[in-house]
């Protein structure tokens, strides 16, 4: 049991999955896999534990942005030895190729700082997903007929942009799109030694400007995390 996760150390698998909605948490939770059971509701950032074709899988909300997924992060590794985490997350597409409701596969994520900054310092760390994980996901994911973008993303610290001049980088250097987590994910995973990917779901386009309502992105995106506990098992 930690200050954030009210769980007792066996209650959590070696292999979580971490949306950033503890809703979707609840909800693929009780989609995908068996057994369910409630193992964390501290602050209200659910986590379920159940198994899925035999295996078990802990899937944790992780919170909106770097510090918040940080904590979670750091608590899973730390003190329950979680090995293999997968972000399932909602992003923005940055490319005119990538429709709603595509697959993002993030290879690297690139950013403008992170709670690790602190400890980098001057050095421009890369952060990048386990290859293995990354090569099954994208397997998986053509074994179900579908193609998935694979690429640099762009973890950022804001939803509400003030500095278009940022994003306009990212889209002329192909960054596929934006969200709040994967590179503290990959750098923590770096640190750890463990296994880490991201794999998003496209639910906001900054160039079309459309946008899903916030149901959907909580009770729709089946596709990753499919894609992702094949990955884990693979
Ligand atoms: O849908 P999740 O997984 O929370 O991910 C994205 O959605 C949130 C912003 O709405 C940020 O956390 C961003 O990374
Ligand atoms: O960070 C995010 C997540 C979803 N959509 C966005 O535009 N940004």
């Amino acid at each position: 049991m930690t200050i954030h996760i009210g769980a007792a150390k066996e209650d959590i698998a070696e292999t979580v999955l971490l949306p950033g909605d503890p809703y979707r948490a609840k909800w693929a939770a009780e989609t995908f896999l068996s057994d369910v059971r409630l193992v964390n509701e501290v602050r209200g950032m659910l986590g379920f534990t159940g198994t899925w074709k035999g295996h078990r899988v802990t899937i944790q909300g992780s919170g909106m942005g770097m510090p918040s997924l940080s904590i979670y992060v750091n608590e899973l590794i730390r003190d329950f030895d979680a090995q293999t985490l997968i972000r399932i997350g909602s992003c923005g597409a940055m490319q005119d190729k990538i429709k709603l409701r595509d697959v993002i596969v993030a290879m690297t994520a690139s950013t403008l700082s992170t709670p690790s900054r602190g400890i980098f310092k001057e050095l421009n760390f890369a952060p990048c997903a386990d290859w293995a994980l990354l090569r099954a996901a994208v397997n998986a994911a053509e074994a179900k007929g579908s193609t998935p973008h694979v690429g640099g993303i762009y973890s950022s610290d804001v939803f509400y942009d003030e500095r278009p001049d940022l994003n306009e980088q990212m889209v002329r250097h192909g960054i596929l799109g934006v969200e709040m987590e994967a590179a503290e994910l990959y750098n923590l995973a770096a640190r750890h030694r463990r296994r880490a990917l991201a794999v998003l779901t496209v639910s906001d386009h900054l160039i079309t400007g459309e946008a899903l309502p916030s149901d959907q992105r909580e009770r729709s995106f089946a596709e990753m995390v499919e894609i992702a506990l094949e990955a884990a098992f693979s």
